[in-house]
């Protein structure tokens, strides 16, 4: 049988609330489990591009990244928030090392190529773009990775890759060694039939049903491709992804259900 590998990721409003974050590490350090968490932070990087007056732009949930967005986002990403991440968490006594995917040659990615838009210093990654064999060998060590959303494409760039597109692919990755969890936690109580009433968590969503309350307008923002990758990851053999609320991962992992689970 496999061994259990959860895999986490927390987005921007979580990073930028210090008490529900040290909440969210403090649930997230009990895990017994093998794990890795991602982070984005998006909205930590758009507060200081505003500040810095570097105008931000997205386009299909992704951030068009010129130069000095990049040097933005990768002091944002790789450096603030996942040197503090890892230093809450060795508080905790996990014993966190954090990453993005230049190093160890962990995650290349290749510049989004897109006929109309030019999307700058964004990266696509793909299953062989992580470094599985690697990632395993730290998880082995009892090492908990924890990974930003910068990766790179071995020629001296560095990219802006989107968090929860980075948290799949390494799911996918590792779904042959792992019997793997992907846990999206975010703000909501899950999928939400009424995005304001948060007692409408729709608990199961195939691509069927995806497909279905997109065309009715249920779904927006970051939640559409949060959805695509959450839906990329379970085609591609990852056994478990469910979105959560972020309060909500103890409770999640010890009853076995809280939020959405996205199914085949
Ligand atoms: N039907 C829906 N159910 C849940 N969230 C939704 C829905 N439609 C839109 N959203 C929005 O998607 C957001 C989550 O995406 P995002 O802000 O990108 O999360 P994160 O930064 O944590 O990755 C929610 O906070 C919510 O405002
Ligand atoms: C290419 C691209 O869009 N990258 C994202 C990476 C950060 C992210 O995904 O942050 P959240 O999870 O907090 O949204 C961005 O710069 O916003």
């Amino acid at each position: 049988m496999k061994e259990k590998l959860y895999i986490i990721k927390i987005g921007g409003a979580l990073i930028d609330d210090e008490e529900l974050l040290n909440e969210f590490l403090e649930q997230f350090s009990d895990i017994k489990e093998k794990k890795i968490l991602v982070h984005g932070g998006g909205k930590l990087a758009t507060i200081l591009a505003d500040k810095l007056g570097v105008e931000q732009k997205m386009v299909n949930g992704r951030r068009i990244t010129d130069k000095d967005t990049l040097d933005i986002v990768a002091m944002v990403y790789a450096g603030g928030i996942n040197k503090n991440i890892v230093a809450k968490l060795q508080q905790k006594k996990c014993k966190a090392i954090g990453f993005s995917g230049a190093d160890a040659n962990l995650i290349k990615a290749k510049k989004r190529e897109h006929a109309e838009i030019d999307f700058g210093f964004v990266g696509d990654i793909e299953k062989k773009s992580v470094n599985r064999k690697l990632i395993s060998k730290l998880i082995k060590l009892k090492l908990v990775p924890v990974f930003s959303a910068i990766t790179h494409d071995k020629k001296g760039n560095l990219f802006n890759t989107n968090a929860d597109t980075i948290a799949s692919v390494i799911a996918q990755a590792l779904s042959s060694k792992y019997d793997v969890e992907l846990l999206y936690c975010f703000d909501k109580s899950g999928v939400l039939e009424d995005v304001e009433n948060p007692e409408s968590v729709i608990k199961n969503i195939s691509e069927e049903e995806f497909s279905f309350l997109k065309e009715e307008g249920k779904l927006h923002k970051g939640i559409l491709p949060k959805l695509e990758n959450a839906l990329g990851a379970v085609k591609n053999k990852v056994n478990k992804v469910f979105l959560i609320k972020e309060t909500e991962l103890k409770n999640h992992i010890e009853n076995h259900h809280a939020g959405t689970e996205i199914c085949l």
